[in-house]
This record gives C-alpha cells, sequence and structure tokens, in this order.
C-alpha cells in the first residue's frame, strides 16, 4: 500500500441553501470529486450535539458484548455489527474489516424502529434529533446541488421527506479500534484494512470524524489512495494542531465529509460522481507511540423508497449524458437513470438498494 499525497477538496459554507454560485461550486465539486466538506460553522449542528453524539457512541461500543448481542444487525440493515462482520471489498480483503458498527433506521415519532441496548435506549430522543439534524444538512446539500443542476430546488428534498414515507436512510456509528487493541492483534498491513475499498449506496453521505484519528482515503482516478485531512489544509491528515476548540479554531468541529452515492450517481447518469473510498491505518499512526482509536458517525441519506429514479429533468444532466454517448460509456452502478429501455418501469429507490445490497448479501451466503 503505498499512500500518495493528501487530496485538497473544496470547503463549503452551506448557511445560505439558495445562493446559486455555492450551488454551483457543489455540483463542481460533486462531479470532480464525488467529496466535499460542508464548513462545520452554519450547519444546524452546534460543538455540543456533536460530542454528544460520539459520547453516546464510545459508551456504546465501551458496553458488553452481552448487550450488544440484543441488538445484533438484521437483513433490514438496522443494527450492531461486531469486529469482522461486514468485508466491503470481498474481491481483495483476506479478512472482514477491522471494525465494529451500529446503525439506526428511520424513527417514526422520535421512537427507534428496532432494539435499542441497555447503553442507548435512555438516549433514544437525542439519538432521534441527531439523525433529524443530518437530515436537515442533507436538505442543504440536496437544495445546492439542485441549484447547480439548475432544477426546482426542491426536486430531491421533496422525495427525501421521511415524513412522507419509508426511507433506506441509516444513522451509524462506528468504532475502529487503535493498532494496539487486542481486536486488532492479526492485523497484516499487507493484506488487511479497516473498512475495504466500497462506494455509498444512496444519495449522499455525511461524515463526522475526530480530531487526530485519521484514516479514510479516497481512490483517484489513477488508482492510486489519497488520504482525506480531517481539518483541510493541515495536510498530514491528523488533524492534530489545527486549532480545533481553541479561539483562533477556524472550525467549531471539523468540516463535514460529504460524498455523494451510487443512487444520485444512477439518477444523474453518473455526472455526479460515487468515489470508492475505504479506511486504513495510516503509516503515522502504524508508528505513532499513542496510536488512537477512530470513532466516526456516517448518516447515509435514501429517497422515500417509493420514489421513481427517472432522468433528473436537468439540461446539465442531459448535456452530460450526450457526452457521454458519444464515448459509448456506460455509468455508474447498474448504468444510469436515463438508460431505461422504453416500456420498461423505472426502478424505486428501494428497488435500487435491494439490488446493491444484494451483490453483498450474495458474497455473505458463500461464507
Ligand atoms: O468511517 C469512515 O471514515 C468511513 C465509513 C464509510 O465509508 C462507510 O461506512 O461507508
Ligand atoms: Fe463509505
Amino acid at each position: 500500500m503505498t499512500e500518495t499525497t493528501p487530496i485538497e477538496l473544496p470547503v463549503i459554507d452551506i448557511s445560505n441553501p439558495h445562493d446559486p454560485a455555492v450551488g454551483k461550486a457543489m455540483l463542481e465539486a460533486a462531479a470532480k470529486y464525488g467529496f466535499l466538506y460542508v464548513n462545520s460553522k452554519g450547519t444546524d449542528f452546534t460543538v455540543e450535539d456533536v460530542d454528544h453524539a460520539f459520547g453516546l457512541s464510545k459508551k456504546f461500543f465501551a458496553s458488553p458484548p452481552e448487550e450488544k448481542e440484543t441488538c445484533r444487525i438484521q437483513p433490514n440493515n438496522r443494527g450492531w455489527s461486531g469486529m469482522h462482520t461486514e468485508t466491503l471489498d470481498p474481491e481483495h480483503q483476506r479478512t472482514g474489516d477491522f471494525k465494529e458498527a451500529m446503525n439506526f433506521g428511520d424513527f417514526k415519532d422520535g421512537k427507534a424502529q428496532q432494539p435499542l441496548p441497555p447503553s442507548l435506549s435512555p438516549h433514544e430522543a437525542e439519538i432521534n434529533s441527531f439523525a433529524e439534524l443530518c437530515n436537515k444538512t442533507c436538505n442543504r446539500v440536496l437544495t445546492l446541488l439542485a441549484l447547480g443542476l439548475e432544477i426546482d430546488p426542491t426536486f430531491f428534498t421533496t422525495r427525501h421527506d421521511p415524513k412522507t414515507g419509508q426511507t433506506g436512510s441509516i444513522l451509524r456509528y462506528l468504532y475502529y479500534p487503535s493498532i494496539t487493541s487486542t481486536a486488532t492483534a492479526t492485523y497484516n498491513h499487507e493484506t488487511d484494512v479497516r473498512a475495504g475499498a466500497h462506494s455509498d449506496y444512496g444519495s449522499i453521505t455525511l461524515l463526522f470524524q475526530r480530531p487526530g484519528q485519521p484514516g479514510l482515503e479516497i481512490k483517484n482516478t489513477d488508482g492510486t489512495w489519497a488520504p482525506v485531512p480531517i481539518v483541510p489544509g493541515t495536510g498530514d491528515g491528523t488533524g492534530i494542531g489545527d486549532g480545533i476548540g481553541t479561539s483562533e479554531g477556524q472550525y467549531p468541529f471539523p468540516p463535514i465529509l460529504v460524498n455523494i452515492g451510487d443512487l444520485l450517481s444512477y439518477w444523474t447518469d453518473g455526472l455526479l460522481k460515487s468515489t470508492v473510498h475505504r479506511v486504513v491505518f495510516p503509516a503515522a499512526e502504524r508508528q505513532s507511540l499513542t496510536p488512537r482509536d477512530r470513532y466516526t458517525i456516517v448518516y447515509f441519506c435514501h429517497p422515500v423508497d417509493e420514489t421513481e429514479l427517472v432522468p433528473v429533468p436537468s439540461a446539465v444532466v442531459a448535456a452530460h449524458r450526450k457526452g457521454k454517448r458519444v464515448d459509448g460509456g456506460r455509468v455508474g452502478f447498474g448504468g444510469g437513470a436515463g438508460d431505461l429501455e422504453e416500456g420498461k418501469r423505472a426502478l424505486t429507490a428501494h428497488g435500487h438498494l435491494m439490488a446493491r445490497l444484494g451483490a453483498t448479501y450474495a458474497f455473505e451466503k458463500d461464507e
């Protein structure tokens, strides 16, 4: 695993989701990299909201395994998965991911639609409110993307409103033990990875990271891997010494990393990129005298299940599609929405997710 130069991604201020210039900047980043940072100033989150959510995550992962077992992951993708349960890149991984995860699906009237373990059940309302803030932030991003695509600014948000129906959205706590943990004793740098290479399934993903807990890399177009600094501009990917939490700190908490998922790439015929990424132990972490666990919080935003993925009515997408036709290239996972044959029904958001998850379940059956 050779390590390359950290990637420099734009940091976008979403405090005014109706600014067309910001929409264009967002679209440009989504089409070029498939990843961008959202400035944590001007989001709906306070430092306390984010700190509190990480506190709950830590409490959950530190709880006894018997308690976590009570909410083991189900085929509906909700619940706890232990070390090595998930293998994001089955073709290349010898061992499953060196991580634990806890997935929360949609809440209904503030209530989780799944069992919660004793460490989290007293905090149901807080978890729900964090998921709601994530949803609000996604609405800002989706509004800006619609502006960039020059379509009705509510085109995406009306199709992602959990009040109108079930969605595939997931709030996920993640825990990657440090290189010195007993849980990573079998880790071999040549063959193992903390989270295998993959692209996300939904529309957009939000990723919250902590200073000093690096590991995310994104795949460059030439196939090399670029570390993503936790705080943009800090270069070394560690986020250490970035001034966070101090009066000179530029950001109240590390910017939220946003990436495009397979569904939105499909819906826009590949104009928006769903970029492959993975989580590793960076060299600095492997050599560090004080290696740290990595905790992240992810929100995978999906449309309402019944949403029909007919081509996004955007001249920008149409122009992109024309270019693709000339190349003869196919786009995205399972092609693009514009490839729909006449007389066939459009794929729904739920159908897209099932097809995408099906690829993973098929592998698990082979195990
Ligand atoms: O934890 C991270 O940094 C990335 C997680 C991720 O890519 C995922 O769960 O899809
Ligand atoms: Fe991911």
